[in-house]
């Protein structure tokens, strides 16, 4: 057998593997490195975060990755030099993480990385009938298998896609296995710069499980902050948007698009949720003009509706009744106090954070791919039946060090 297919092996028979999720998500704030130790697999996974920390990417990472990003054009060499310059600077930053923690790369059996979405196209963005849904990350696994010496297994989204999903979201199945829990219905809201839910019925039917993106989480509000004050890269504690008030009618604009007719589950970016989108709607409501106060509180009133009109018309088509549910927050935009308060308001449930499940909600997606790693090496048997966009497949591809 080749010794690395023996190392695999090796890895997969362990009672414990140590495993490093890596997530750079849609608001390029940095690399997020989660040292897991992980025993299980499936419903029986259990988790410890050893370790965590966000490697903040320097201004040359965050305006090279904006040149390519979401963008319907680009200079082409741009994206082929960045996927492997990514993939190096990711190791990189792993090697220094590992050194601060005092741990030695010999230690850890796994890495599993997300790469950066650099475009994700589902067919309900791009609408061209003979491609199918679509979408991009790059930060080759081979560079940073090579590079620190460590299994990596990556590009976790294109199986999901082979096997009829749209790539996203992939935080269904690390919540199903973590977080589910007979006698308890739970609702995983994670509000990154996309927003996105998990549903775990009291059940804890692996069938009857549901995920979908909902729309923009911070994008809008990031995108906006950061074009008007280019020093902040977001409305920190919404200390803008508090001194705004809501227009309606631009509001109502937003939500016209397309996309919240379009039937659950189903998933977005920031390539349909950009400053274009806002400007346009602003032009078809003469709102050009509008205070960035009044502005940020209206996006923010955006996501706030979008999030809790998604649960709401989801959860009506089920058993269960909303209020009957605990909503768990996770990430940046729990600590945006006024999208917080205006989910309260809307929604009737029970609200806590996954760290009150004893996850820290900044580390959630990142410990999310070190389960996916894991079920690929160890685990594979669980089955989400034939609901749409959980396909029972195995993710990620492997790449050896030597
Ligand atoms: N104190 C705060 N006040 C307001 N917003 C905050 C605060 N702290 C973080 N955020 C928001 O959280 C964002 C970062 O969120 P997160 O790291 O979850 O995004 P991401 O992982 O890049 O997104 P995605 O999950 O869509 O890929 C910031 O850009 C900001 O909008
Ligand atoms: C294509 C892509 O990178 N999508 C991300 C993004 O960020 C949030 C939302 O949009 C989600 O669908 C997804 O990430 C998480 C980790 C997921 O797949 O569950």
């Amino acid at each position: 057998m080749n010794s690395n297919l023996e190392s695999l092996y090796k890895i997969a028979h362990k009672p414990t593997r140590t495993i490093i999720g890596l997530m750079s998500g849609t608001s390029l704030d940095g690399l997020d490195v989660a040292l897991c130790e992980i025993s299980g697999s499936g419903e029986e996974t259990e988790v410890k975060l050893i370790e965590f920390k966000t490697v903040e990417y320097s201004e040359d990472i965050k305006t090279e990755i904006r040149s390519v990003f979401a963008k319907q054009t680009i200079e082409f060499q741009k994206l082929v030099l960045l996927n492997q310059w990514i993939g190096v600077l990711h190791a990189d930053m792993i090697l220094k993480c590992l050194h601060q923690w005092g741990i030695s790369s010999e230690k850890v059996d796994l890495i599993a990385s997300h790469g950066q979405t650099v475009f994700h196209a589902p067919k309900i963005l791009h609408q061209q009938e003979k491609f199918p849904n679509a979408t991009l990350q790059i930060g080759d696994g081979d560079h940073i298998a090579v590079n620190t010496g460590i299994i990596t297994l990556s590009d976790f989204r294109q199986k999901h896609l082979a096997a009829g999903g749209e790539g996203a979201p992939l935080a269904v199945y690390g919540d199903y296995f973590l977080f589910s829990k007979k006698g308890e219905n739970r609702i995983m809201l994670n509000i990154g710069g996309i927003a996105n839910f998990t549903y775990l019925p009291e059940s804890s039917d692996a069938e009857e499980v549901f995920v979908t993106d909902t729309g923009t989480g911070n994008t809008l509000i990031d995108a906006f902050t950061k074009l008007v004050f280019p020093k902040k890269s977001y409305d920190k504690d919404a200390a803008i948007a508090k001194d705004g008030i809501v227009n309606q009618e631009l509001l109502t604009s937003l939500k016209s698009n397309s996309f919240f007719q379009k039937p659950f589950p189903k998933t977005t970016g920031p390539e349909l949720f950009s400053v274009d989108f806002v400007t346009n709607a602003q032009k078809n409501t003469s709102m050009l003009n509008i205070s960035i106060n009044d502005l940020l509180a209206t996006l923010t009133r955006f996501s706030a509706e979008t999030i809790a009109e998604a649960i709401n018309s989801t959860i009506n088509n089920t058993n269960y009744l909303v209020e009957n549910f605990t909503i768990y927050l996770s990430g940046g935009g729990t600590h945006n106090p006024l999208l917080v308060k205006w989910l309260k308001e809307l929604l009737p449930c029970h609200f806590l954070k996954t760290d009150d499940l004893g996850i820290s909600g900044d580390a959630k997606e990142a410990i999310l791919f070190a389960i996916l790693a894991n079920e690929t090496v160890c685990g594979g048997n669980s089955d989400f039946g034939t609901r749409k966009g959980i396909p029972s497949v195995s993710m990620g591809k492997i790449s050896f060090p030597n």
